[in-house]
């Protein structure tokens, strides 16, 4: 199994300079380093080069329409390569109009993907609703199919075609969901988990239910899209649009942990008996099989993870930026399969 990680330095999703040197400062907080401790090949492809489109009046108010748009369909091309070739796909943002090319160019290899969308953002917005024009905050409108006599035709985006359906899709994290988002969400019966609901239910409840809602007639691939300002600002303050009373760090690593989980673990989705099994034969210490168990499915479901909206322009100090930067590395290695009980290594390895 090989993980490829793609840089996607691109800011005109919205109006703050900086985002663009999210995948610099990701990897300068070691995060190539952190990935060579696993036992799966990593594959680096650099950073996509955008071209900054001279013509680019704005469509309504949405801003630099052709910009995004082009950015998009060369990134979801290099999505589409990527996991054609076998790769699970970390692709380092950038802002997060970049999930419009991402998951589409996932979705044209895996139609039956579902979508974790972690976010103290909906970015659910069509022109029409959005209040600030910024494209960042309308990638999800471009994927849903119950969305599209809601949306006109963009210019710059008359290649994407949407694909997703809203029972495939589920956010946790919302805090800051504007009043069209907030009707769609209801009108759509979207699945949804504000930081509200993560302080009524708990983490660990919002993940089996996330994986109930999504996995449980069958298992599928997982595009986990995550956005760094779901994390309170005191622990990622490097991000463009901060909102008060995020996800803890715990709680942030527990949803990584849970969707590299997926595929093997413990999790119902209607498999009971087969996973109090698998546990029973854990009991006569079949390490062996778990292990081979688990290492065939070295990142769980997970086939692609966006890393978007880390902006090093933004921290008020080096260690702010730093802070906000190695916060994304920790959530990316956790979702690849770091663990906090330690890993698996043989005896006759240790003198
Ligand atoms: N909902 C606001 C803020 C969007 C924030 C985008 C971020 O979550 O990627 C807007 O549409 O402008
Ligand atoms: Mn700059
Ligand atoms: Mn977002
Ligand atoms: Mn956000």
């Amino acid at each position: 199994h090989s993980v490829a990680v793609l840089g996607a330095p691109f800011s005109k999703g919205q109006k703050k300079r900086g985002v663009e040197h999210g995948p610099k400062v990701i990897r300068d907080a070691g995060l190539m380093e952190r990935l060579s401790n696993f036992d799966f090949s990593v594959h680096d492809f650099g950073d996509l080069n955008f071209q900054h489109l001279e013509e680019d009046e704005p469509y309504m108010d949405v801003k630099f329409p052709r910009t995004v748009g082009a950015a998009n369909k060369k990134l979801s091309a290099a999505v589409r390569n990527a996991v054609s070739a076998g790769h699970t796909l970390l692709m380092l943002g950038g802002d997060h109009s970049l999930a419009v090319g991402s998951v589409s160019g996932h979705a044209q290899h895996s139609p039956d993907l579902c979508l974790i969308w972690v976010d103290a953002h909906a970015d659910i917005n069509t022109p029409m609703t959005s209040p600030s024009g910024n494209l960042h905050g309308q990638p999800v409108a471009f994927m849903l199919k119950e969305l599209q006599d809601k949306m006109p035709d963009i210019p710059g985006f008359s290649w994407t075609k949407p694909f997703l359906s809203s029972r495939d899709l589920v956010y946790i994290g919302l805090r800051d969901v504007d009043p069209g988002e907030y009707q769609f969400l209801k009108s759509f019966g979207i699945q949804y988990f504000t930081m509200r609901d993560i302080d009524r239910l708990g983490i660990q409840r919002v993940m089996e239910v996330t994986f109930d809602h999504l996995l449980a007639r069958k298992q599928r691939p997982i595009h986990l899209s995550f956005d760094i300002d779901a994390f309170d600002p005191s622990l990622a303050p490097a991000t463009g649009t901060p909102v008060n009373g995020g996800l803890t760090y715990r709680e942030g690593i527990y949803i990584a942990e849970e969707i590299h989980n997926t595929g093997t673990d413990h999790y119902s989705y209607g498999f009971h008996f087969l996973w109090s099994f698998l546990d029973f034969l854990k009991v006569f210490d079949c390490l062996a099989f778990e292990s081979n168990l688990s290492s065939s499915w070295c990142a769980g479901l997970l086939s692609v993870m966006d890393m978007v909206e880390v902006n090093p322009d933004l921290g008020a100090s080096p260690e702010a930026v730093e802070a906000t930067a190695t916060l994304a590395v920790d959530v990316i290695a956790s979702s690849l399969g770091q663990t906090r009980e330690g890993a698996h290594t043989s005896m006759d390895e240790i003198p």
